[in-house]
């Protein structure tokens, strides 16, 4: 996880700021940051919801410095005082890049005119962006994601899903008699629809062609769990952080009759996704 180093950046040096929630950090923000200057910040504002990237991990996506701000904490305020917040904290600011449907303030009750008529400075306003003719959102990003539309969802973020989590035991039945899954705890990410994915995984910085499954292990003790497969490695894992990137779901989960059919699956499961790694080459 790359550090947060907002900390580090003097707020007397920013000139511009691009305003808004940013969970997910996907296509259509990367468009907002496009205007900002060297000198520019991320200004987001935290409803306690953020499941695409949680605040702790956002920084990653950006080269600029991420300043954070509670929703509940500043949602009060008249769009003035917002404004009179900003040029106090960033005395230097002369530009906000905001997007089409930006609004804040009490009841959300200042948007862009009035956003240009408090503000002195420059503000930049991104017409709706959209991909294949799909609005680019967070809500429908997550809604993809929920649905197992891991291709989709990735266009729209420019990027692949990623989530972070850490290692916890499993069954112990894998790798015993068969293939050996690294099993995963996560919290604060939205985790896909049960089912297969296509994916790697990135343990101490190297990233893995691998396979994931989530969902209950409706074939075996019934448990829900998030495990990784990792190709022709026998890895042996100290890495306290595991990252996985879903790139496509290969099936929905599935009770089969006995193990041995879930493993024939499985093994099918394998073939199946190295194919795609070698023919995305
Ligand atoms: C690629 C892959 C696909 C899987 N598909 C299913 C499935 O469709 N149904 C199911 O009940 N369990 C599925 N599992 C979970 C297995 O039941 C689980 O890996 C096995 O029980 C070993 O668990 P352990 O790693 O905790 O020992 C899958 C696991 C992997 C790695
Ligand atoms: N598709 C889009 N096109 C242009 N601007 C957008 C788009 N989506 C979000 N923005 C802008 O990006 C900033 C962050 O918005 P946010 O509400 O976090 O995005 P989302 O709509 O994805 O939840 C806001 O200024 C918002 O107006």
């Amino acid at each position: 996880m790359k550090k947060n180093f907002s900390t580090l950046v003097n707020k007397n040096t920013i000139t511009s700021l691009a305003i808004g929630g940013f969970d997910g950090m996907h296509a259509a923000h990367q468009e907002l940051f496009k205007q900002l200057d060297s000198n520019g910040a991320i200004l987001s504002i935290e409803s306690g919801y953020a499941t695409l990237t949680p605040k702790k991990y956002r920084q990653e996506y950006s080269k600029h410095p991420i300043y954070y701000y509670v929703l509940d904490e500043i949602k009060h305020l008249a769009g003035n005082k917002f404004i009179e917040l900003l040029k106090k904290e960033y005395p230097k600011l002369k530009k906000i890049v905001v997007g089409f449907d930006f609004c804040f303030g009490k009841n959300r009750g200042y948007c862009i005119q009035e956003l240009k008529d408090i503000f002195e400075g420059n503000v930049i306003v991104i017409e709706e962006y959209k991909i294949d003719n799909i609005p680019v959102h967070s809500r429908t990003i997550r809604e993809y994601i929920s649905n197992g539309d891991l291709k989709t969802a990735n266009k729209l973020l420019n990027k692949e899903y990623k989530i972070y989590g850490t290692q916890i035991k499993g069954q112990g039945l894998g790798a015993k008699n068969f293939v050996p899954t690294i099993n995963l705890n996560v919290e604060d990410f939205l985790l896909p629809q049960a089912g297969v994915y296509i994916s790697k995984t990135i343990l101490n910085d190297i990233e893995y062609n691998s396979i994931t499954f989530l969902g209950h292990r409706v074939t075996t003790d019934g448990s829900y769990a998030i495990e990784t497969h990792i190709f022709d490695e026998n890895i042996i894992n100290d890495d306290y952080e595991i990252q996985i990137k879903f790139y496509e779901k290969l099936r929905d989960n599935k009770k089969f009759d006995s193990f041995e059919e879930l493993k024939e699956q499985i093994l099918f499961d394998i073939k199946e996704a190295k194919e795609y790694f070698i023919n995305k080459k």
